[in-house]
């Protein structure tokens, strides 16, 4: 490799350019190259469409990819839950670097936290995994809340609390983190009421698939437990045929005897944005050693949920 600065091609929001700071110092490091970072506008930075009208799936990262296979940059930032699950024949997942906090979080006006809202209370969030399942906690423990359809950057959905719009929103930890904005948090939602989005707090590494000097130079920056935990949660959102949008969570954790992890739990669930119909399952095997073993485990709690009816409650798309 010639001493030529990496093009890191990245997302102009705050929210990209954080993520992609983080790893062009780390990349930095590890390759002892120059980095530079090469914006790019994608569709879903321009559209003002609701997400889950668009379809979700690729809006963010398309123009990002594009630029990799035209050879305009050397490698791309993403958050990895706006990645498809489907790989690309021409790109390399290079790094999955450490995850940090999956969950989703609550800012609310007030301080209240989400058991403290009152009655009627109007939640910001355009994301159906989210509605779902806010909607049915709310059912089963008697609360009486509005989910409503917002999208934007992390401070135009954080501005309509402060603006009085709105009560609370939810938003992902991991998002508000790496703007600095974790300090606005009224409530740390427990993935047992809001299971997140698959992948979510990790970011993705990708470069072209005939650059195997940089995928592998990428590579000191992944982490083995996150790659073999988001490609079992995605494995299950491939395996329901849903896309980024779908009301669909999971995650992957592991589970300790003593102080040796021997095991590792895959949750999924998969509601109506209403919050009417959930299927919640969990399934807990050996830490995966391989690839194919943490898509295995994707596929097989796919199949026992859809043996529960998740296809039927992934077809209602409605806000
Ligand atoms: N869909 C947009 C998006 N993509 C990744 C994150 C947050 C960071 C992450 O999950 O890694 C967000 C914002 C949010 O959901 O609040």
């Amino acid at each position: 490799m010639t001493d030529r600065a990496l093009r890191l091609g990245t997302r102009r929001s705050k929210l990209a350019m954080a993520q992609s700071g983080r790893v062009a110092e780390a990349v930095r490091q590890v390759t002892g190259r120059p980095v530079k970072l090469v914006e790019i506008t994608t569709y879903g930075d321009t559209s003002r469409e609701q997400l889950a009208q668009i379809g979700g799936t690729g809006v963010f990262v398309v123009a990002l990819r594009e630029a990799l296979l035209r050879g305009d940059v050397d490698f791309a930032v993403h958050s990895l839950k706006d990645l498809p699950t489907t790989p690309h024949p021409d790109l390399t997942l290079a790094a999955v670097p450490l995850r940090e906090d999956p969950r989703d979080v609550l800012v609310a006006r007030d301080g209240l936290t989400f058991a403290q809202l009152p009655k009627g209370a109007r939640v910001g969030t355009g994301s159906p995994r989210r509605m779902s399942q806010l909607n049915a906690y709310a059912r089963s423990h008697g609360m009486h809340i509005e989910t409503v359809p917002i999208r934007g950057n992390i401070d135009t959905r954080v501005g309509y609390v402060h603006n009085g719009e709105l009560d609370a929103v939810v938003l992902a930890a991991a998002g508000l983190n790496r703007i600095g904005r974790i300090g606005e948090v009224t409530d740390f939602l427990a993935v047992d009421t809001v299971l997140p989005a698959p992948g979510q707090g990790a970011l993705a590494v990708e470069c072209s698939a005939s650059n195997a000097d940089l995928a592998a130079a990428l590579g000191e920056l992944d982490d083995s437990f996150t790659r073999v935990a988001v490609t079992a949660e995605r494995s299950l959102l491939a395996a329901l045929e849903a896309g980024c949008s779908a009301p669909v969570g999971a995650l992957a954790d592991l589970l300790a005897d003593g102080q040796i992890a021997n095991e590792m739990r895959l949750r999924g669930v998969v509601g109506t944005t209403d919050g009417s119909e959930l299927v919640q399952l969990s399934t807990t095997g050996p830490v995966p050693e391989t690839e194919d073993q943490a898509l295995a485990l994707g596929r097989e709690l796919a199949t026992e949920m859809l043996a529960k009816g998740a296809a039927g409650l992934m077809g209602e798309r409605a806000l």
